[in-house]
């Protein structure tokens, strides 16, 4: 079976008004490249030297304790193009590939549902977990005993992400948000909800980009937290995006533009943004893979 590469997909959560159900899985990646080793070694993103208590291999050993494996002595190296605490999902990723590390070392032949459920106790929320996991726009939930999770696939939109220098802690920007709403907001904001997956689904973007910029369960208490909020999603509005929301907690911003035009739109951005890093996105459909060939 060694050696072999796990590559798993940053994701966008909420989605404006998806809030903690729905997820849009990313091409960047963190990949882990596992290999025989007698001496169990496990190398973080750009260091050269080995960390018994990584976060990833922690959650492999967690995976490991609750089907009751242990799991072989081997080599691995992290490499990651998603940067921490910006909105795309790093954590969410980190805990698939840790969730897929065990499954390959411990032959363990999980389901996609025993993951989901997995990474969702970990995570919180499967917002993340479920595109990381299967890929595309992904709309899930936690019921008492089960994760329903469907898929979309058929996107035709481009993105441009503005990733800011400054990071924000999930765990900071949740503690920012009420703890509840009152019935006529609620049916507001859950209404959104339901009218952007109809958007999505009908393929009408315009209708989409309304949805997304009309957030009430995150967004209006998450804003102050966020540099340029309006001036993102104004500038990007003017330039053709049909929408812009927070990347998940943020603090990075995802814009929606029609196909073919993001470049175009990228370039302006550009020149509005100093100090983020102002990048055209493609969306993963294919979740979590494992190659042997590297
Ligand atoms: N590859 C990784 N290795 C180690 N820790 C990670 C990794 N990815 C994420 N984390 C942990 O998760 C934190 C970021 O999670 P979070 O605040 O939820 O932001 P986000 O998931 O949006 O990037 C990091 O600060 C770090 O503690
Ligand atoms: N629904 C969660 C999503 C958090 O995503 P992240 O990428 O910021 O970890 C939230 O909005 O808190």
């Amino acid at each position: 079976m060694m050696p072999f590469r796990i590559s798993v997909p940053a994701s966008s959560a909420n989605l404006g008004p998806g809030f903690d159900s729905m997820g849009l899985a990313l091409g960047l990646y963190i990949h882990l490249d596992v290999e025989d080793s007698d001496q169990p070694a496990f190398f973080a993103h750009g260091s050269t030297e080995s960390e018994e208590n990584h976060f990833i291999w922690n959650i492999s050993e967690q995976v490991a304790k609750r089907y009751g494996v242990t799991l072989p002595p081997c080599k691995v190296q992290e490499t990651s193009e998603i940067p921490l605490a910006r909105g795309l999902g790093s954590s969410a990723s980190a805990i698939v590939a840790g969730i897929e590390l065990a499954n390959q070392l411990g032959n363990l032949q999980l389901t996609d549902d025993q993951k989901l459920a997995f990474g969702t106790e970990i995570e919180g929320h499967p917002d993340n977990i479920a595109p990381a996991l299967f890929g595309g726009l992904t709309i899930s939930t936690m019921l008492e005993d089960d994760i329903p999770s469907a898929q979309l696939n058929d996107i035709e939109l481009d993105l441009i992400a503005y990733i800011p220098k400054v990071e924000l802690k999930t765990e900071v920007a949740r503690d920012c948000l009420p703890d509840t709403y009152e019935r006529n907001y609620a049916a507001r904001a859950s209404a959104m909800s339901n009218l952007i997956v109809a958007a999505l689904y009908s393929k009408d973007y315009v209708l989409f980009g309304k949805m997304l910029e009309n957030d009430l369960f995150h967004e209006p208490f998450r804003k102050e937290l966020i540099s340029n909020f309006d001036v993102i999603r104004e500038k990007a509005k003017a330039f053709g995006a049909f929408g812009t929301a927070l990347s998940g907690a943020g603090s990075t911003m995802l814009s929606f533009v029609p196909k073919g035009n993001g470049s175009t739109v990228k370039e302006k951005m550009v020149t509005q943004l100093e100090g983020y890093q102002v990048k055209l996105l493609e969306i993963d459909t294919k979740g979590v893979s494992v190659s042997q060939n590297r």
